[in-house]
């Protein structure tokens, strides 16, 4: 019998399995093209589909290819596979394309050239562990060179010159103010192509007493002279290295002939020098000044833009992409959206309008204005818009945070009785809720419901840089460093009560044997005493080789995190065989956490294990974008959270009402927006907290759209102070989009 030829389907026929708004992406015949799309759209569907068309038409191969960029390595991985699915139904081979993160791009690119780039081949990608190093280093290296600026900074708004609050004041900038300005600076100076003498001369047009762009800057010029020195690169480097590349005509212009286009997913998370070099790769070499002639496709929803308060990705950029093209007739939008039931999608355009309207966020609106619209009855999803179950929206006022916990299992009990095949999630704004969602589920109803708490899974990468820091404290017991980065573990373990940490370890000897004459010490620090001390003690009693599992015991872990520390235990073992001394265990253990390589968190499979049927995930919001369950709760909507307040720490108050990392990065922002004169310290400190407001509703915005069929919000009446401490409870104001939603759907008010 003749093997019968698999059946073909024609570019049309592809096309017309896409709605409306995926169909103008999937008719780009070149240029620029913005896409804007709502949460649920079905953006890599739309794209993937894109993607064969053009290779399918161009006769796109490997000499002339199609790139594709995405954010995350997972989501590379899905959008791969789908357009390899629509070249099979082409009848095509699967080739033509390449699909990389952006920085995979980029190494590529930087990789290639090493002479133009200037990256060899003994360069390294710093890992999270040395990078703080390196900022400490660099920090202690600005402090020695700019003795007179530091005593502006310890002088602060006021000082009388006493020695134990000059002890403490050092503590706090050497350990944290000023590490915090070197990270977030030079991640947002170098991401958007400022060198350090960009900021200095910024810094002149700032009426501001501490010169916070010129510490940047002095910060910033350390940073990469070590960074050059230990031959490492950083993530912006990698981004920059490429640039360097493409000045060079002639290999810019083969790299030009080479890429056809570029479609870049998630557009709205990109940098502006992220977005530079995609723009030099999809130029047309023969007329590459030429705008309109830029093969650039850029997709994204700018109403999803949640890294913008930790990462230089700004909204603006791609709404400004948006708007440009918009004046050209290229931009698309994607509004209708087959995720959600209807009473879902009415509440996320509700909160969406409301916010916008309400000014919170001071001038600048937190989202573009564009509403999610439930598909036509057509449409080629299948179940599209679902059936919501009961009300689709449920908004609840439990008494207390317990009593929400309590809420939710028995409503997720009853889902899953009705659906066993259902998915459900729980999704918090920290990690410490998800800790205390998790223990109370468990509590309530034990193994009656299967809960998967990220929160703790994720955790088990920091064993090891737990114990090192436990170690080194045991190793150099007075060393303040040591001792305030111990203290940090045991409270963040709640091990010892919270307190200023900055006032213990100015004089550790006296803190830790204090002598008769010494003031009497109030009970946390007692507390925190008696932890060290036992510590110590185990260290002159146990055999060093069994300090790892002696401290993760003490440390309370769980299971898994205890099998991971003997896991940790029996590696350094093989390692160091009968030489297992203190400074040995320490020499391997420093190597493990340096090269990151224990128990490396498998981020491909992470989706599955997120979603999985029957199961009551317990995730942030942040690590749920992108994702969708059938029913999707979401507690703790206090004031306090969301949008919450940008925080000064207490210890970092004597500088003033503001943190200068936030301030910095306020300023370089304005910079970059050309909007001078730049604002002085305490305009700029309200455009932090205005920033901070709308990226937190943007958030709520993404937690809420993550639903299918059920959308369960509350807030407590009565909350705790800090999640350190959930039995502390007190009355707690909600979000001020709840009683907003409640007024607006009374009938979704539940008792
Ligand atoms: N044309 C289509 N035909 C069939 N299914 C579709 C179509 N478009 C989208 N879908 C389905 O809709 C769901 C949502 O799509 P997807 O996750 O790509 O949306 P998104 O726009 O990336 O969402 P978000 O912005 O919230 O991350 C997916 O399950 C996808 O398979």
């Amino acid at each position: 019998m003749p093997v019968e030829s698999p059946a073909h389907v024609s570019l049309e026929q592809l096309r017309d399995r896409l709605r409306p708004g995926q169909r103008e992406l999937a008719l780009w015949q070149g240029g620029p093209l913005a896409v804007s799309a709502v949460p649920g759209a079905g953006k890599s569907t739309g794209m993937a589909v894109a993607a064969a068309i053009a290779i399918a038409q161009h006769q796109l191969n490997t000499r002339r290819q199609l790139v594709v960029v995405t954010f995350t390595r997972s989501a590379a991985a899905n959008i791969k596979t789908k357009i390899r699915q629509n070249l099979k139904a082409l009848g095509l081979p699967p080739g033509g394309f390449v699909v990389q993160t952006l920085h995979g791009l980029a190494w590529t690119i930087a990789r290639a050239h090493p002479e133009l780039s200037g990256l060899n081949q003994d360069s390294v990608l710093v890992t999270p562990n040395q990078n703080h190093r390196l900022i400490r280093t660099c920090v202690e290296q600005w402090i020695s060179a700019n003795a007179r600026h530091y005593q502006t900074l310890l002088e602060g708004r006021q000082f009388d010159g006493e020695e134990t609050e000059r002890l403490r004041r050092q503590s706090v900038l050497r350990t944290e103010v000023l590490p915090a300005l070197a990270t977030t600076v030079i991640h947002e100076a170098k991401s958007s192509g400022l060198l350090p003498d960009d900021l200095r001369s910024q810094s002149n047009e700032v009426d501001d007493p501490y010169t916070v762009l010129t510490i940047a800057a002095g910060l910033y010029e350390f940073y990469q002279t070590q960074l050059r020195f230990r031959n490492l690169i950083d993530y912006d480097e990698m981004i920059l290295a490429a640039l360097r590349v493409l000045e060079d005509p002639a290999v810019r212009q083969s790299w030009q002939q080479q890429v056809f286009a570029v479609f870049e997913d998630e557009a709205q998370d990109s940098s502006p020098l992220q977005t530079r070099l995609l723009e030099l790769l999809a130029a047309d070499p023969a007329d590459p000044m030429n705008r309109d002639r830029y093969n650039l496709v850029r997709v994204g929803d700018p109403n999803q833009a949640i890294n913008s308060t930790f990462t230089p990705a700004d909204p603006i950029f791609f709404r400004e992409f948006c708007e440009e093209c918009r004046t050209q007739n290229r931009l698309a939008t994607m509004t209708q959206a087959g995720r959600s039931s209807r009473p879902i999608i009415e509440a996320a355009n509700f909160v969406l309008q409301w916010v916008n309207k309400s000014r919170l966020a001071g001038v600048e609106q937190p989202f573009r204005v564009q509403a999610i619209c439930p598909v036509d009855r057509d449409d080629p999803q299948p179940n599209a818009n679902p059936v919501p179950e009961g009300q689709g929206l449920e908004l609840h006022t439990p008494d207390d945070v317990y009593q929400t916990v309590e809420r939710i299992g028995q409503r997720a009990l009853q889902l899953f009785k009705q659906h066993p095949q259902g998915q459900a999630a729980v999704l918090v704004r920290t990690n410490d809720q998800g800790r205390f969602v998790a223990k109370e589920l468990h509590r309530w109803y034990g193994d009656k419901l299967l809960v998967y708490e990220v929160g703790q899974r994720d955790r088990q990468s920091h064993v090891p840089v737990e114990m090192l820091t436990l170690l080194n404290f045991l190793d150099r017991p007075h060393s303040p460093d040591h001792l305030k980065a111990a203290l940090t573990v045991l409270v963040a373990r709640k091990r010892i009560p919270t307190q200023d940490l900055n006032a213990l370890v100015g004089f550790p000897e006296q803190f830790l044997y204090p002598g008769p004459l010494d003031p009497l010490q109030p009970e946390p620090v007692i507390e925190a005493r008696h932890y060290c001390n036992s510590l110590l003690n185990a260290r002159l009693k146990l055999p060093p080789a069994q300090l790892i599992p002696f401290l993760a015991l003490t440390l309370d872990y769980e299971q898994t995190e205890l099998a991971t520390a003997d896991k940790l235990t029996e590696r350094i073992a093989q390692q160091l065989a009968s030489n297992q001394t203190l400074a040995a265990i320490l020499g391997s253990l420093n190597e493990i956490v340096a090269s990151e390589q224990f128990e490396p968190v498998d981020a491909d499979d992470a989706e599955e294990r997120y979603t999985r049927l029957g199961q009551l995930t317990v995730i942030t919001m942040h690590k749920a974008k992108g994702l969708d369950w059938d029913y999707v709760f979401i507690p703790f909507l206090h004031e306090q959270t969301i949008p919450g307040s940008q925080w000064i720490p207490p210890q970092g108050q004597f500088l003033g009402d503001f943190t200068l990392a936030e301030v910095a990065r306020a300023q370089i922002r304005a910079s970059l927006h050309n909007q001078f004169p730049l604002p002085s310290i305490d305009a700029a400190w309200e455009r932090a907290k205005n920033l901070k407001t709308a990226e937190e509703f943007r958030l709520l915005y993404v937690a809420m759209t993550r639903a299918k069929r059920l959308l369960w919000l509350s807030a407590a009446r009565k909350a705790p102070f800090t999640w350190n401490k959930p039995e502390n409870l007190q009355d707690r104001e909600p979000c001020p989009a709840l009683p907003a939603l409640m007024e607006r759907f009374p009938t979704s008010v539940m008792a």
